[in-house]
């Protein structure tokens, strides 16, 4: 495995991704994952969906209109995008790369089409896939949650089942039943990733010391 450098020579943090059906409680186990782990940064995305009540501009998302993000996309400003549950979302390639550069370690909430984009690209990117532990209670946690109308929930869970279907091709798989269960496996992976990554780069550097130090 190779070890990220940055065009500025330094060495790049690592790009997770987490992705899950509709309520299988990716956001909140993310939301608990970055107070235990706050160098994590969160890259918000861009959508055409309407904001839920609470969901702030910038915060949650970029809300933005149709034409604007469709204007977005032809001047490839996306890292990866994907119509999701009848809504557009997008990942803004320049924030992604910036923070990467910086050293910064990435997490994107974001579905399978955007997570088998970005694995083209950045083959070192590490992801994960959140099941829920069963049909009845990913449906008692979507109407639960109480954001979204009977329609769009019954659409969302008509779309799980093709979801759930990519969740081989992830590094990774967790089962959220027991929430804190579930948030110390996602804790698990990024300080395993994280420690990997730290020995890779002393490895390499080790190398390239004892190379250039030979006659
Ligand atoms: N382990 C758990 N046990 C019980 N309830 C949970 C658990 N994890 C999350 N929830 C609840 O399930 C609901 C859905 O969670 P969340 O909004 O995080 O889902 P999501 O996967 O991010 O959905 P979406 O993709 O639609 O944004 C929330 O009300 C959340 O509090
Ligand atoms: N491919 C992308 N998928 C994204 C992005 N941001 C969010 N999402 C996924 O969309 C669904 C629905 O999200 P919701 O906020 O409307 O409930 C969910 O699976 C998200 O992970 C993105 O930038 N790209």
């Amino acid at each position: 495995m190779s070890t990220p450098i940055s065009t500025e020579g330094t060495i790049c943090g690592t790009l997770f991704i987490v992705a899950a059906p509709s309520g299988a409680g990716k956001s909140t186990l993310v939301n608990a994952l970055l107070e235990r782990e706050p160098a994590i940064s969160l890259s918000v995305s861009h959508t055409t969906r309407p904001p839920r009540p609470g969901e702030q501009y910038g915060r949650h998302y970029y809300f933005v209109e149709r034409g604007e993000f469709e204007r977005e996309v032809g001047e490839g400003i996306f890292l990866e995008h994907a119509e999701v549950h009848g809504n557009f979302y997008g990942t803004s390639r320049k924030t992604v790369q910036d923070l990467l550069g910086q050293g910064r370690d990435v997490l994107l909430e974001i579905d399978w089409q955007g997570a088998a984009q970005i694995r083209r690209t950045k083959p070192d990117c590490v992801s994960v896939f959140i099941l829920p532990p069963s049909r009845t209670e990913l449906e008692r946690r979507l109407r639960g949650r109480g954001s979204d109308s009977a329609e769009v929930i019954e659409r969302r869970l008509r779309n799980s089942r093709g979801e759930i279907a990519h969740a081989h091709e992830f590094d990774y798989i967790i089962v959220n039943d027991r929430f804190e269960d579930a948030l110390d496996g996602l804790q698990a992976i990024v300080q395993a990733v994280r420690l990997r990554t730290a020995l890779q780069c002393q490895r390499h550097e080790a190398l390239i010391r004892e190379l250039l130090a030979g006659g």
